[in-house]
């Protein structure tokens, strides 16, 4: 086994936060070893500016990173699994899934409001979290925002918004779930696919035997399911398509939400199957709410 582990992460608070969590946890294990993080600025990072439609998608965040590990660099990047595209290099597969943090959407008010007024503006660039706010909030009128959180927290004090909706689980590892206030349920608001797992990428071919306990069977059985249902159905990172996947037992339960282009309707529909096919049960899932449309 090398003597030194580089992890490669994103330099916002929470992509170290993340990446130290994995750092930990191999340290835990290995205390003679010397893992560092290596941190990087990516595109999408550089050009906060405009949206992410144009200038290419997901793909953004993770591309320095992919250039480090396959020059050696960085032995192991940690992202964002939900951050991650479709399409992962076959040179830099995902080696190892964390265990899964609270993988909920909540709301977040105004500071110094409890509630939504009617007619009120939420922030979100998200399409995925503007349809379901739609339903849920059906007089509110929804602006981009964009950032990391604490940007968008900055955001939503300064700027005329009376809400915005971030994930859960980046809100607990940076210590500020207090700004939490209203929880959405997964049937409510479909999380992205992946929301609350680490991805742990590697180069292909290399032993990471030594990520075995960083690493969790539950969400790697989740994350194949979710994932699968999106690549099915996909049009591109900017697309609603949503999914949310739990393991119990021996089972996997998949909820997934389908947008249509051409009718601007969605479906959430929820169906089972066996806990180490999530694969077929996520592209099965996909083809019966296609064939609904
Ligand atoms: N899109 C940005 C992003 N990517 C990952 C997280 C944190 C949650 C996670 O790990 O899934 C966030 C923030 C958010 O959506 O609120």
């Amino acid at each position: 086994m090398q003597s030194i582990i580089r992890i490669g992460s994103r330099e916002s608070r929470l992509a170290v936060i993340q990446a130290e969590i994995v750092r930990q946890a191999i340290q835990k294990r290995y205390p003679d070893i010397q893992v560092e993080l290596v941190t990087m600025k990516t595109t999408g990072d550089k050009i906060l500016n405009k949206s992410l439609e144009l200038i290419g998608g997901k793909g953004l965040f993770v591309k320095e990173l992919d250039r480090a590990l396959l020059d050696g660099r960085i032995d192991l990047a940690v992202h964002s699994l939900k951050d991650m595209p479709a399409e992962i290099p076959e040179e830099l597969p995902v080696v190892a899934y964390s265990v899964r943090e609270d993988p909920r959407d909540v709301l977040i008010y105004k500071p110094g409001t409890a509630e939504i007024p009617e007619g009120g503006v939420i922030g979100t660039s998200s399409r995925r979290r503007t349809l379901q706010m739609q339903t849920l909030y059906p007089s509110c009128s929804f602006q981009g925002i964009r950032g990391n959180v604490e940007t968008r927290l900055q955001k939503l004090r300064e700027e005329n918004f009376d809400g915005t909706i971030l994930a859960a689980a980046g809100l607990r590892r940076l210590g500020m779930q207090h700004v939490i206030g209203r929880v959405f349920s997964v049937e409510e608001m479909v999380p992205a696919a992946g929301q609350g797992i680490l991805a742990i990428q590697g180069r292909k071919g290399e032993d990471y035997t030594y990520l075995a306990e960083a690493a969790s069977e539950r969400s790697r059985k989740e994350a194949a399911a979710e994932r699968e249902f999106v690549a099915a159905l996909d049009a591109g990172c900017t697309s609603p398509i949503a999914a949310h996947a739990q393991l119990c037992g021996t089972e996997l339960k998949l909820t997934g939400l389908y947008y249509s282009e051409d009718s601007g309707k969605y479906w959430v529909e929820t169906r089972a199957g066996a806990a180490d096919r999530g694969r077929q049960l996520g592209a099965a899932l996909a083809g019966e709410m296609r064939r609904r449309e």
